[in-house]
């Protein structure tokens, strides 16, 4: 699990350590491990020209001391002191080691620039001449590596407003602040590396993770030799509708692909045509009133994409979170429970999986305030509704009451395409009958999701059909890797 902090998380266990030892020598360590990574990205240090693009606070003083240790290495290294104040330490130990102080038109001739701009300080979106001089580095040739964040990004958010530094690579301090991991501040941050310093018995529990291959192949069940297709987990999908008849075609594809033990479909006459002829292996139920009474046992729901909202799929909805099942609710599902939310008032699992125009209908928020803060809708709208949200978009976060906020991190934007998330709803829809509760149901799948959306593409088009078919490959990958 990578596990990743609040601004204000990572200063309280910074506090506490550096009451443990001398004056400056978390400084140091922040400085050693950021200039070996500047050295690695340069290849050859000696005679390079670095560029420090430096604030006024500890921020800049981590550039300053790096550069330092770059400088006596024989890199020409020049600063370009961007506050009104300078980190005097720093400054006065980068000058003996025979750094300068430049003007800003030092960027044009660098080889590598260093963002020393702001880190875990910062506040709002970024002032002049920081904001100009971010603009600067990111329209120059050469790479930036961002120390701590990439400026402009918030560190506790992922927030940007206004410029922001778009990073190489981003060095960070101690642990991970959450801002590097969710979009669009994760898009801006490169590679990330961490430099430990020692904060580690000192951090509190955090405020968001991330899974790895090795944790989603821990969490994934496997038949064991006692299996049969009712014990691994029995899906019953509600979805399609006579206008939309893929969604149905696409969500039990998912489901069969992540390890059901059998899907049940039941739907009207067109859909069932359709899952048909694409999945023999579903047990199919033709409705033709809405009703779940003859679908058979089942030990979990997925309700609602391409259902259609009107009465039909009001009733489908009432029935099904009537229910004591866990029930994921998706799509058109989502529509019908905005209309009415005291459906989801209910004691089983539920998990929605909203994206941001679906979510903003739920909890009457604006979409792109949704899209601008993910991390914080998704919790309030998991804390509002008392459900699991898995929030899909470019950062698939999964939010639960209490529990870090799942951050996804896989995936690929080729997966912006139609139909890619009726295919999520079954493969999470699957994990939930396979007994995973449905805050690890909906963050194995969008991990699963993410890597098979990333196979299928290869750098190229996918259809969503095709993510489906590479979730086993996506299962044996991560398996092989751990
Ligand atoms: N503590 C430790 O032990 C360790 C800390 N470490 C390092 O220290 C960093 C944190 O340093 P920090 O606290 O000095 O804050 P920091 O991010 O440099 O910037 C604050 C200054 O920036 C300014 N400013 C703020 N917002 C702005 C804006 N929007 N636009 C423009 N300017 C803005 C504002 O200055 P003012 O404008 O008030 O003069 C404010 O005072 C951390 O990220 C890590 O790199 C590591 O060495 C490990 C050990
Ligand atoms: N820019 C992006 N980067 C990565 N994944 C994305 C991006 N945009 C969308 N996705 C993913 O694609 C899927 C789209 O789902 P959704 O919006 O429900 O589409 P549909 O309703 O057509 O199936 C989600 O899993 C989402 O996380
Ligand atoms: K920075």
């Amino acid at each position: 699990m990578r596990t990743a902090y609040t601004a204000d998380q990572i200063r309280a266990a910074e506090h506490t350590l550096m009451a443990t030892l001398p004056p400056g020598t978390l400084m140091q360590r922040a400085a050693a491990g950021l200039a070996a990574a500047c050295a690695a990205l340069l290849g050859k240090v000696y005679g390079s020209r670095v560029v420090l693009l430096v604030g006024s606070g500890d921020n800049g003083g981590d550039a300053l001391w790096a550069g330092e240790r770059l400088a006596r290495r024989g890199a020409r290294v020049a600063a370009v002191l961007a506050g009104a104040k300078t980190h005097e330490a720093g400054l006065a130990a980068f000058l003996r080691a025979g750094g300068r102080v430049a003007e800003r038109d030092a960027l044009g001739t660098a080889d590598l620039v260093v963002d020393g701009l702001v880190g875990i300080g910062a506040s709002g979106a970024l002032r002049e001449p920081y904001a100009g001089l971010a603009e600067e580095a990111n329209a120059g040739r050469a790479p930036v590596v961002a120390v701590d964040v990439p400026s402009g990004v918030d560190a506790s958010t992922g927030r940007v407003e206004g410029a922001a530094v778009r990073a190489r690579l981003t060095v960070t301090m101690g642990a991970l602040k959450t801002g590097l991991l969710v979009d669009p501040g994760a898009a801006r941050t490169g590679r990330v590396e961490l430099v430990d310093i020692g904060l580690g018995p000192h951090l509190p529990g955090p405020d968001v993770a991330a899974l790895t291959d090795g944790d989603v192949a821990g969490l994934l069940p496997r038949p064991g030799n006692e299996s049969d297709k009712y014990r691994r987990g029995v899906l019953g999908v509600l979805a399609g509708s006579d206008l939309y008849t893929g969604a149905a075609v696409l969500a039990v594809g998912g489901a069969l692909r992540a390890g059901a033990g059998m899907v049940r479909y039941a739907g009207p006459a067109e859909p069932v045509a359709q899952v048909r002829a694409a999945w023999p292996e579903a047990v199919i139920t033709p409705l033709d009133r809405p009703s779940i009474e003859d679908v058979g046992r089942v030990q979990a729901w997925v309700l609602g994409p391409g259902l259609g909202t009107g009465d039909w799929a009001h009733e489908l909805a009432a029935q099904v979170l009537g229910t004591h099942l866990p029930v994921l609710v998706d799509a058109d599902g989502l529509s019908v429970v905005a209309g009415d939310r005291s459906l989801l008032r209910r004691s089983a699992p539920t998990l929605i999986t909203p994206h941001a125009g679906e979510l903003a209908r739920l909890i009457r928020a604006g979409r792109e305030d949704i899209e601008a803060a993910r991390l914080e809708h998704a919790r309030a709208a998991a804390a509002e509704l008392g459900v699991t949200v898995l929030l899909k978009g470019s950062t698939t976060v999964v939010a639960e009451e209490s529990r870090p906020v799942r951050v996804n991190p896989t995936g690929t934007s080729w997966l912006a395409t139609g139909g890619t998330g009726d295919v999520l709803s079954g493969v999470a829809g699957a994990l939930l009958a396979q007994g995973l509760g449905p805050y690890d149901a909906g963050s194995c799948a969008a991990y699963l999701h993410g890597l098979a959306g990333r196979l299928a593409a290869d750098g190229a088009p996918l259809a969503a059909a095709d993510v489906a078919t590479a979730v086993p490959a996506a299962v044996r990958a991560l398996t092989a890797r751990t």
